[in-house]
């Protein structure tokens, strides 16, 4: 299993360390435009291999897309990253010409490839990927709400008092700070409704907070996260890479699935070694098909700027 990730700033290497330390892939290729970086990282990472067990071998590239041939999964994480006060679509301008070049060249060089695009705004960006290689559904992927569940989760662990592995929760919906529909409804402690332990007060706390979640890290570091993104990611490519048959809400292209067509926008999918092996159609409250649906209201008002 051959995974290349493009982008060997704070989101790519710690998504190739997650993979390394997984050590379910044979190979990670990271490939970035700074000279000697994508090197330097894949060195330093392939130091820890015996402290931290692995067998995957970590490469480096500078733009040589030659490295990356017979790639299995690509990530595209390259791109800049938002400042404090900004929002994620803000990042558009810059960001749509370098993952325009970028999954070009990765197909070019891998034409079976299954491509994750990490880069924001994300939704928008996914949906660029299809107009860009003109792959086939399932194998274009765009990971934003597998992070924001995982923000979810922490945020009901908090309210709840309870460990995070007693949690579940989901957030479908565009991956921006206001088109995120945390399902609050369906989150549980160990089967049980979170709304039996909390008041409606305090779960809309939990998904305000999850909203935020991107914002919040960004204001406190300068510049936004990348453990937990580099976590989610890892977690996408290993369900892909092992077949796990799991579901993770996954920014995909919909055409006619929740009402939606001819954008990319976050719901319930099976990853398997397919890529998206299908998308699930859960049924939604009134409320929070409208919410989908004003998200998606605003996925394509930033679609239409590319
Ligand atoms: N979808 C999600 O849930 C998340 C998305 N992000 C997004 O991921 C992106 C990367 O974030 P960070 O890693 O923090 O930024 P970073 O600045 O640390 O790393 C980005 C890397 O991309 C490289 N790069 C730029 N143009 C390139 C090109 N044409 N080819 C190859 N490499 C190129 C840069 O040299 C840099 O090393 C940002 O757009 C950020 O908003 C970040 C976290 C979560
Ligand atoms: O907040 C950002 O800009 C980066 C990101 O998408 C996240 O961490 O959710």
């Amino acid at each position: 299993m051959k995974v290349t990730v493009v982008g060997a700033g704070a989101v790519g290497a710690s998504c190739a360390e997650y993979i390394a330390i997984k050590d379910f892939a044979s190979e990670v290729v990271l490939l970035d435009i700074k000279e000697g970086y994508a090197e330097g990282k894949a060195m330093d990472l392939m130091q820890t291999a015996s402290l931290n067990g692995f067998d995957t071998k970590i490469t480096g590239s500078t733009s040589d897309y030659s490295k990356t041939a017979g790639s299995d999964i690509a990530v595209i994480t390259s791109g800049i990253p938002r400042k404090p006060g900004m929002t994620r679509e803000e990042l558009i301008g810059i960001n749509a010409g370098i993952v325009k070049s970028v999954a070009a060249s990765l197909v070019e060089h891998s034409p079976n490839v299954i491509l994750i695009v990490v880069s924001n705004p994300m939704d928008t960006m996914t949906y660029l990927a299809h107009k860009v290689t003109g792959l086939p559904k399932n194998r274009i992927i765009g990971m934003g709400g597998a992070l924001d569940s995982a923000r979810f989760k922490y945020r009901l662990a908090e309210a709840l008092e309870a460990p995070i592995s007693d949690v579940d929760g989901m957030v479908i919906g565009g991956h921006s700070d206001k088109g995120m529909v945390p399902l609050t409804r369906l989150a549980t402690r160990n089967s049980v409704p979170a709304s039996e332990f909390l008041s409606e007060e305090r779960l809309q706390q939990v998904l305000e907070d999850t909203k935020v979640g991107g914002a919040t890290l960004t204001k406190l570091l300068g510049t936004s996260a990348w453990y937990a993104p580099g976590a989610a990611v890892s977690g996408l490519v290993q369900a892909i890479a092992c077949d796990q048959k799991k579901i993770f809400p996954c920014s995909t292209l919909l055409d006619g699935e929740y009402g939606l067509s001819d954008l990319c926008i976050g719901v319930p999918v099976v990853l398997g070694r397919n890529g998206i092996e299908k998308i699930v159609e859960i049924n939604l409250s009134d409320a929070e098909k409208a919410h989908l649906e004003e998200s998606a209201a605003g996925v394509k008002k930033t679609n239409s700027l590319i």
